[in-house]
């Protein structure tokens, strides 16, 4: 049973992940490269725990004791040599996981199970910058962690079933459901949520409507529980160029970006995370 678990990356994902985990009554060790970027994190927890306090499904003593279990920390090798499962969280770039998950194999125990959260990129390839590609895994969380009841759980070429095993056991442990896919470019989930989000952007930018009306349409009218304007915004509108652009490598112009979605990352909105995106926010 996975007791200890790290995760690397303390940003919207990386952050929820860590609440979700310790919620589950498990012991969290959270990295990131600044104590600015750890403070910011653990302010998300915070605010999203005293949702859940607000809503009686958390006592205040609960919340207090979730925080307590989560350490934080600027040093890598110090926060991950003892976890049993690390979970890395880092922004949306192939040769900056397989750096990551290189020093993960350094630092960690020959035993433990490195997972990452990547929405799409091959969990193959970051498996192949380590010494254990069988002990390597796709944990795919959706965003607001801690609310979301899903995992996709992607096997790469070379990971192994008792490694899929634990993973489906650590998920239930935290109260999430789990499907298993194999490992291609977006998996199931991120194919299909990009074909839907990038066509409403394109149908945006053509002018078809506005975001207000697209965002309305969907929700009462295709009956999702966000519009994919607001949704693009919570996703965070960097991580949606990302993949965009991972997904036209591999599968072709359907997937290209809209330039809109270029030129706000361009300008620096990328969404809630710095209060501007297709909307503005005063939070
Ligand atoms: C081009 C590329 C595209 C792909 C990009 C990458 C994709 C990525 O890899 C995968 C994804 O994540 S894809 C994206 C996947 N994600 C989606 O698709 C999300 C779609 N959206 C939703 O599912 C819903 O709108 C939400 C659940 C976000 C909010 O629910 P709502 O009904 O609209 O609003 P509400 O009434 O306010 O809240 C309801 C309840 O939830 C509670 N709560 C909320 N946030 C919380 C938090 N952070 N903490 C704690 N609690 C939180 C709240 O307290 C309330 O509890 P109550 O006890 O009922 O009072
Ligand atoms: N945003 C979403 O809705 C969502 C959902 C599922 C999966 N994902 C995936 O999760 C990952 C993280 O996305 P996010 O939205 O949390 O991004 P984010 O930008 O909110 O957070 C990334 C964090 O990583 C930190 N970081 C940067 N370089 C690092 C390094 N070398 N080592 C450790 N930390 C480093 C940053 O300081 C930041 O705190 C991406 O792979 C993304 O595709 C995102």
């Amino acid at each position: 049973m996975a007791k200890t678990i790290a995760v690397v990356g303390a940003g919207l994902m990386g952050s929820g992940i860590a609440q979700s985990v310790a919620m589950a009554k498990k012991s969290v060790r959270l990295y990131d490269i600044s104590e600015a970027a750890l403070e910011k994190g653990i302010a998300l927890i915070q605010k999203s725990l005293s949702r859940f306090v607000k809503a009686g499904k958390l006592t205040e003593q609960d919340a207090q004791q979730t925080l307590q279990r989560i350490r934080t920390g600027t040093d890598l090798q110090e926060v991950v040599e003892g976890a049993d499962v690390v979970i890395e969280a880092v922004p949306e770039d192939l040769s900056l996981k397989k750096d990551v998950f290189q020093k993960l194999d350094r630092y960690t125990k020959r035993e433990a199970i490195l997972a990452t959260n990547t929405s799409e990129l091959s969990v193959t390839a970051i498996a192949a910058a380590t010494t254990r590609p069988d002990k390597v895994i796709g944990m795919h969380w959706f965003n607001p962690a801690p609310v979301m009841k899903l995992i996709e759980i992607v096997k790469g070429e070379t990971t192994s079933e008792e490694t899929v095993a634990v993973i489906q056991q650590l998920s239930e442990e935290i109260g999430k459901e789990t499907v298993i896919v194999k490992d291609r470019q977006g998996f199931f989930t991120t194919r299909a949520i990009a074909a839907h989000m990038i066509e409403c952007i394109r149908m945006y930018e053509e002018g078809v409507a506005s975001a207000e009306d697209i965002d309305k349409a969907v929700r009462l009218g295709l009956n999702y529980p966000m519009g994919p304007l607001e949704l693009a915004d919570m996703v965070g509108l960097d991580t949606m160029l990302f993949v965009s652009e991972n997904l036209t490598e591999a599968y072709g112009d359907r997937f290209r970006a809209p330039q809109i979605l270029r030129k706000l990352v361009e300008a620096g909105h990328l969404g809630r995370k710095t209060g501007k995106g297709f909307y503005t926010y005063n939070e």
